[in-house]
């Protein structure tokens, strides 16, 4: 392969346009993504009462050589961030807590059942995030949560959601990086409801006991997650966009856009400037809807170049939290995240190289023309051979030759798990 070769020709391109390759892979090097662990086992956990999949999400496939404990779960992972550049974090949910057989219930996580993972990600030096874990549980069966009308099963999750941030807390003060830990219930009706308010008073009291018990908001930053719709929740979900803006603005936490949970029209990356307006930082739940919130893995679309585009021209790099969603269980699950996590930082290393403050400018001037016509010829420009030198340096395999990893790993372990 000739990779400096085709790099060095490609600069030249960029740098006809004032475009410094070096200073884009400097602040891309610096950008922690945050991978989710569920794409390793279908949003299973280790509960020792594990339950079924619920919440209204759902994962098809079963692809062979799914991790059934921690520590396959933490080498799938490990195998996958040995073929994506830069240095990342890992995203947990509540349902990988490691309680060594005895049965916790959500409302007793604590700290000391994500020891094992806080030891990983020091040795890996790895961040970590967190998301308390409210589906899957008997307690959430009638697909209602924090703003169920019986108080009794409120105050479970409202206990569940702040031991979740005190995990969260932990995690930042181990790793010396704050954690995000982010609120997603699956709360909602199948049918019309004849009633939307209560419910969403009832979730706006859950969520200011939970943020009121005190934890460092330097250590740990929390985030609230809406949804436009779920499986039995298609007509109404208690906590919409609308609804989880308002409380972020109000009660200064992040509001974290799933770019699945809006309308199939509707895009996240116009949403990215309008929220930095009035928000210091938002986060991201990166996902590829196809129809519906399907959490297909994530590819190099015109949506996720534009969102890229969003965070880099906007200054935003370090206002924007990236997280990963999606779960593909119908192939290697190695490769999933591998594909998606590349893809997200490939968007962002495009974007990365536009001469965005010209662009702006053309803009200004109103000189549509010339900004149409670049920003289309830029898509052709060689930005491959710039991404391939990226990996290169970063000591990760270039173009396809990862795929050859991830098929010897699935011969010597990802099989032999059956
Ligand atoms: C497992 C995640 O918490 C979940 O996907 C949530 O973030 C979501 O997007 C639900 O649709
Ligand atoms: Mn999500």
């Amino acid at each position: 392969m000739f990779v400096k070769e085709n790099f060095n020709k490609a600069k030249q391109q960029y740098e006809k346009w004032g475009v410094s390759v070096e200073e884009a892979f400097d602040k891309l090097k610096n950008v922690a993504i945050s991978i989710h662990c569920w794409q390793g086992d279908d949003i299973g956990g280790f509960e020792v009462n594990q339950q079924e999949l619920s919440g209204g999400i759902d994962v098809t496939g079963n692809y062979p050589g799914k991790a059934t404990n921690p520590e396959q779960l933490r080498a799938d992972l490990e195998k996958a961030l040995s073929l994506i550049p830069g240095k990342h974090k890992v995203n947990l949910h509540a349902i990988y807590a490691e309680t060594d057989g005895e049965i916790v219930d959500r409302n007793a996580i604590e700290p000391k059942h994500f020891a094992n993972w806080v030891k990983w990600a020091k040795q890996n030096g790895l961040g970590l995030d967190f998301n308390p874990t409210l589906f899957s549980h008997p307690k959430a069966e009638d697909g209602l949560t924090l703003s169920h009308p019986d108080k009794d099963i409120r105050d479970f999750w409202i206990d569940h959601c702040i031991q979740s941030r005190k995990i969260g807390e932990y995690f930042g003060r181990e790793l010396g990086q704050p954690a995000l830990t982010n609120i997603w219930i699956p709360d909602g009706y199948k049918d019309i409801p004849s009633d939307r308010l209560t419910p969403r008073m009832r979730l706006k009291d859950s969520l200011d006991e939970i943020f009121a018990a005190n934890v460092d908001e330097s250590l740990n930053i929390d985030a609230v997650e809406s949804k436009l719709f779920g499986i039995g929740s298609e007509a109404y979900v208690v906590g919409s966009h609308e609804f989880y803006m308002g409380y972020a603005m109000q009660n200064n936490k992040l509001c974290l856009l799933d770019t699945g949970h809006y309308h199939p029209t509707e895009m996240v990356s116009n949403k990215i400037s309008a929220l930095l307006l009035f928000n210091d930082k938002l986060a991201l739940h990166v996902s590829r809807p196809v129809r519906w919130d399907s959490d297909h893995v994530v590819i190099l679309d015109d949506e996720l170049r534009e969102i890229g585009l969003e965070i880099v021209r906007n200054d935003a790099i370090d206002k924007v939290m990236i997280g990963l969603d999606f779960f593909d269980a119908s192939i290697n699950r190695v490769a999933a995240w591998t594909i998606g996590t590349r893809n997200m930082i490939k968007s962002l290393l495009y974007a990365l190289l536009l001469p965005n403050d010209y662009l702006k400018k053309l803009q200004e001037e109103g000189n549509f023309t010339d900004r149409l016509a670049l920003m289309e010829e830029f898509k052709t420009y060689p930005f491959g051979a710039v991404w391939d030198q990226y990996c290169e340096e970063m000591g990760v395999p270039v173009q396809e030759s990862w795929l050859n990893e991830v098929k010897e790993y699935e011969k010597e372990v990802l099989i032999k798990r059956q």
